[in-house]
């Protein structure tokens, strides 16, 4: 008994004394892909869902670094007006604004792209990144489940209403922040909210998956436009994302060192916003600022029509 628990202590001394001293190469190699690009966006508008905090306001910063005129769509302005001034006092030049927008419920998307199109010409770089992981089981205003209906549905509404402004702003790209996650997932087309029965990691994953499957479907419509969307996996990300799970929290705290800062994950965001080798690529999965594997289940034209359709006919919306 005595032996074994001086063994696990000595085993998890040498654990930690090999990360400790292997801290600089351990961080490295967990940062990731790095964006090489020096793209300036003078002249650009770009919108970003959920930017007011992680991975969101990391790629405003940068974006707005790179001179774009960025608006911030957050569901609480005081966060996104907090927000905009970390990025301001980082850069007094940043031209960020901050607007409200609530995925959670479609007249807030609605209400926000009437706003938009109103004030705002152009749209060149549209980033869906907000996004809400294994929280209780939860219903938005318009009683969809809140994984699909915020990290899918809320943005293939606001898509849908912004997708004119893209054209005439053409060239022009939209980012869609999904996840490794989507390969552990299924559309379950059967119970789309998990009214029968929920899983909050599954919900996610199916919602990531959608991510990836609205990505690639976009892609195939929006041919010849010169407006091309991509998809993205961040990178395990130490950020907010995992507020909703404790073991998840702890997880991520207690191995922080082996995960990306969020400015380390916004990178594949940034990259496939600006790189210029990206500029007639379309329908592509990225990670690490490379492109990356995409789940059998990811690929299916006919599940990423059927996800098409249905999600029309939940928003009550004509787009073909
Ligand atoms: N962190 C990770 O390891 C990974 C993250 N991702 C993806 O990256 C994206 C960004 O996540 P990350 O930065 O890590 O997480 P955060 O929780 O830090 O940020 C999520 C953002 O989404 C916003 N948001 C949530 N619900 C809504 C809503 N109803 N309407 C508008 N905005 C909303 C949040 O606003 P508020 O602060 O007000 O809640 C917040 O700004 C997500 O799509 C996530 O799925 C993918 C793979 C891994
Ligand atoms: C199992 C395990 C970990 C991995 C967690 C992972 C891989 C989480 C991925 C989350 C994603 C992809 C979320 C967003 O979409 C940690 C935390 C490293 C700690 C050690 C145990």
């Amino acid at each position: 008994g005595v032996m074994l628990l001086l063994l696990t202590v000595a085993g998890l001394g040498a654990v930690t004394l090999l990360a400790v001293l292997f801290a600089p190469q351990i961080r490295k190699y967990a940062a990731g892909g790095v964006c090489q690009s020096a793209a300036t966006l003078a002249g650009k508008t770009v919108l970003i869902t959920g930017a007011n905090t992680g991975i969101g306001k990391e790629t405003a910063l940068d974006l707005a670094m790179r001179g774009a005129r960025v608006i911030m769509a957050c569901r609480d302005v005081e966060k996104g007006e907090e927000a905009a001034a970390s990025i301001r006092a980082a850069n007094p030049k940043a031209q960020v604004e901050v607007r409200e927008l609530d995925l959670a419920d479609t007249c807030s998307i609605r209400a926000f792209a009437q706003k938009f199109l109103r004030e705002v010409d152009d749209l060149h770089i549209l980033v869906h990144n907000a996004g809400v992981m294994m929280c209780p089981y939860t219903k938005t205003v318009d009683g969809f489940e809140m994984h699909i209906g915020v990290n899918h549905l809320g943005h293939f509404l606001l898509t849908y209403l912004l997708i004119g402004q893209l054209k005439h702003s053409a060239p022009a790209r939209i980012v869609v922040v999904s996840s490794l996650a989507h390969n552990f997932g299924w559309i379950r087309f059967h119970d789309l909210h998990s009214q029968g029965s929920y899983n909050s990691g599954l919900a996610y994953c199916q919602s990531k998956l959608a991510n990836v499957l609205f990505a690639r479907e976009l892609a195939r419509r929006l041919k010849g436009t010169n407006v091309t969307v991509n998809s993205v996996h961040p990178g395990t990300v130490n950020s907010d994302l995992t507020r909703h799970s404790t073991l998840m929290t702890i997880l991520f705290t207690i191995f922080s060192m082996f995960l990306k800062t969020p400015r380390e994950g916004a990178q594949t965001s940034i990259y496939c916003a600006v790189a210029e080798e990206l500029h007639s690529i379309s329908g592509k999965h990225f990670s690490d600022c490379a492109p990356a594997f995409v789940a059998p289940q990811g690929r299916s034209e006919e599940t990423a029509r059927r996800l098409w359709d249905i999600s029309c006919e939940l928003l009550g919306i004509a787009w073909d």
